[in-house]
């Protein structure tokens, strides 16, 4: 088993050393070339004062709440993020590349610009940037008079990037977009500030699919590029900066840097595996070595890839930072995440999710008490079931639940039970109330088996005040979901193979679409009896990483609008074991609602036509008839979507298409696996009548010389 870090990947080739920081103030460089008479007029001279040995003469900028979240420098290039925790997002970004003759570029945005004494630079759009003097009459682009980049070339620009949706409510109004300088800023043979340099244009691509999430909000940026000499000034700057202390109080900040920077590089699918110890299984002595039926002993060797593999020594405190830790700042930025467990009765699912709701709260209620203080944010908890196709609220005595949809097809759980958190305690004493509620009965492999699918949420809500009326207004939620064991289906009171794992897919569907993120802890056994079960596993899940890689491998046939605003769906029966081949179609409406997603209180959901799934033949495959010797209560009724109507607002994609093709792949798999384990069943079952027919013979035989003994004994007349 290959386990591989796809995450890393990402720093492209080279040495790459990075180095995490936080600062809450942090120098800054600016112009020191010749040609600092653009700066003298557009009112900084005060930042001239550089020298190219050091820092020593810049005057201090202040970047409230800044954080240098990463350094890195990955030879040639060096590069730089600085994103301020705050809800009025400040972006600094840049890139030091030796081979564009030091480029650099910065975008920073509003914040920034105020506090370096940069505010009349806000003004641009409005005045359409006649407030900013002319780069040109500085000869800031070169010139003709050979200088070219090492003479000082200036390449400054203001623009506005990406967009913004339901992100609006939690930023503040950025400053409106300025319009390219369009005319007398090119000379001969020299770049316009309107176009990237080779160098520019390399950072845009790669810090942009660094921080999607970002791209959500309005930013005015602004270009430089500078020289060389200064870019090495600046690089020297940067790692003062990333090396300066933090200031005492700031611990809590400098530890949200680092998960910031995680943030930016957290997959849409994550899929990590976990080994667990064997434990009762040497007890039992389980261990038997066999024999093939042709005698001959062999090991056969199976590949996978997964983002991280977790051994037995691994601790539940690694399994948070690997997986579930780096999501928590995202739902801030309106994202939905969910973390599930999937694997085999006894794999240890239940074992490992019980830990990470709790720290994930507690660094939700981090985060809302120190870098989003004030800013109305409540953190709500809730805990249900889901049964044999019922919902049932964990901490409110099983009181059965109802799903629903609103005008916008997002899925609500009517009457389940919020609870308002507000420390860590509380939410212990909520897991432990839930988890004691559970669904549970006794399997072979395990005494305390979870027979129900159990989906813990985390609501991140803030209350926003619109003439004088407060609405609550839903951020995102985090869900965690201890699947029940993956070789039955534990939502299968039902045995209509056609409806069977239906409800988890219907309560999860929002959760996977748009700008989600997820991430799949797949629990394995050590034992060799468990072999099967843990292949099945890691193909399932090897599988669910492929299918989520192939989605960005085929990006010529996926809509490039789709790539960009982070709108792949997974088609969910591919993320969910009990997955149903839907017929939801990936389209910007569904972007669009994700984005907006203004919530309203469960209780005023009108209740909607729910909508039809076309369950696929996946859910057969991933889901066998539950065992017997469950125990557990076994609610009456079933609810079925069969007879639903389909939603009407929901169109066709070039994308469905392409995930359809590898849905279709995969069942193509699926199918062919099971053949394969046909054509073993026939062996063994042609061994067996062969077997038995010898058996059979001999049976015979031993009649036979039973018969002519008993003749031979009578002739012979003994
Ligand atoms: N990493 C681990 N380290 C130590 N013990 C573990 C680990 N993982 C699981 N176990 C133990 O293995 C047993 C089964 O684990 P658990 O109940 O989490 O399995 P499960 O996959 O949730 O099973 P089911 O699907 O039947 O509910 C438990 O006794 C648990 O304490």
């Amino acid at each position: 088993m290959n386990g591989m870090g796809r995450q890393g990947q990402r720093s492209g080739a080279g040495t790459t050393t990075t180095v995490h920081h936080h600062i809450q103030y942090s120098d800054n460089f600016v112009d020191t070339s010749s040609s600092g008479r653009w700066l003298q007029s557009a009112g900084l001279q005060h930042l001239q004062n550089f020298s190219s040995d050091g820092a020593s003469s810049i005057p201090p900028l202040r970047f409230p709440d800044l954080s240098l979240i990463s350094v890195s420098v990955s030879f040639p290039s060096f590069r730089f993020i600085f994103i301020s925790p705050t809800s009025s997002f400040v972006w600094f970004l840049g890139k030091f590349d030796l081979a564009y003759l030091g480029t650099i570029s910065c975008l920073f945005g509003r914040e920034y610009k105020a506090t370096a004494g940069l505010q009349h630079l806000q003004n641009f759009s409005s005045n359409g940037a006649s407030s900013i003097p002319s780069l040109q009459d500085y000869n800031f682009y070169g010139g003709g008079d050979g200088g070219g980049l090492g003479q000082g070339m200036r390449v400054y620009r203001n623009a506005q990037r990406g967009f913004n949706g339901g992100a609006e409510l939690y930023t503040e109004p950025s400053t409106p977009p300025v319009s390219s300088r369009q005319t007398g800023q090119r000379k001969s043979g020299v770049e316009s500030p309107t176009e990237f340099s080779p160098g520019i244009l390399e950072l845009h691509s790669f810090d942009t699919e660094l921080l999607p999430e970002f791209q959500k909000c309005t930013i005015d940026l602004l270009f430089f590029n500078l020289v060389e000499q200064e870019s090495l000034m600046l690089l020297s700057l940067m790692f003062q900066a990333a090396r300066a202390p933090a200031i005492p109080d700031d611990n809590v900040l400098k530890s949200f840097a680092a998960d910031k920077e995680k943030t930016s590089y957290v997959a849409k699918i994550k899929v990590v595996v976990r080994k667990r110890p064997m434990n009762k299984e040497l007890a039992k002595k389980f261990h038997e070595t066999k024999l093939k039926v042709d005698l001959t002993g062999y090991i056969e060797k199976h590949e996978f890839v997964f983002d991280a593999v977790l051994n037995e020594e691994v601790s539940n405190d690694e399994v948070y930072h690997e997986t579930v830790e780096p999501i928590v700042p995202i739902i801030f930025q309106c994202l939905k995440a969910t973390c599930f467990a999937y694997g085999q009765t006894g794999s240890g699912k239940t074992y490992n999710m019980k830990p990470l709701p709790l720290r994930a709260s507690g660094d939700i209620l981090r985060l809302m008490q120190h870098t989003y203080r004030n800013q109305g944010f409540q953190l709500l908890f809730s805990f249900f079931e889901i049964y044999g196709g019922k919902l049932y609220d964990l901490l409110s005595d099983r009181k059965k639940l109802c799903m629903r949809e609103d005008g916008k097809q997002q899925v609500c759980i009517v009457g389940l039970q919020e609870y308002r958190v507000s420390d860590v305690k509380m939410i212990e004493e909520l897991i432990e109330r839930g988890n004691a509620t559970r669904s549970t009965g006794t399997t072979g492999a395990n005494e305390e088996s979870s027979r129900s699918h159990a989906i813990l949420q985390l609501a991140v809500k803030r209350t926003i005040e619109v003439n004088e009326t407060k609405l609550p207004c839903l951020v995102k939620k985090l869900y965690f979901i201890d699947l029940a064991g993956s070789e039955r289906g534990a939502d299968t009171t039902d045995n209509d193979k056609h409806t069977r794992g239906s409800k988890l897919i219907e309560v999860l569907r929002d959760s996977f679409v748009g700008n989600s993120r997820t991430v799949m802890i797949s629990c394995i056994s050590p034992s060799s009896g468990s072999c099967e079960h843990t292949l099945n596993t890691l193909r399932y899940v090897d599988r669910v990483k492929s299918l989520s890689k192939g989605n960005t491998s085929k990006k010529d046939t996926l809509s490039s609008t789709l790539n960009m605003k982070e709108s792949i769906a997974m088609p969910l029966s591919s993320i969910l074991p009990a997955g149903s081949s839907l017929d939801d179609d990936v389209t910007d409406a569904w972007v669009e609602q994700d984005e907006g997603d203004d919530f309203k209180d469960v209780e005023d959901y009108e209740p909607e036509k729910p909508v039809r799934r076309e369950i696929g033949k996946l859910a057969e495959a991933y889901n066998p008839p539950p065992i017997s010797e469950d125990k557990s209560r076994k609610p009456n009724g079933q609810t079925k979507f069969n007879n639903l109507p389909k939603p009407t607002n929901i169109k066709k994609s070039e994308a469905d298409d392409d995930l359809s093709s590898l849905l279709k792949e995969e069942e193509d798999l699926v199918s062919a696996h099971r053949k394969q384990v046909e054509d073993t069943m026939n062996i063994v079952k042609e061994e067996m009548n062969l077997l038995v027919e010898a058996d059979q013979q001999g049976n015979q035989l031993d009649d036979y010389i039973t018969r002519d003994h008993n003749v031979l004994v009578a002739s012979s007349g003994y």
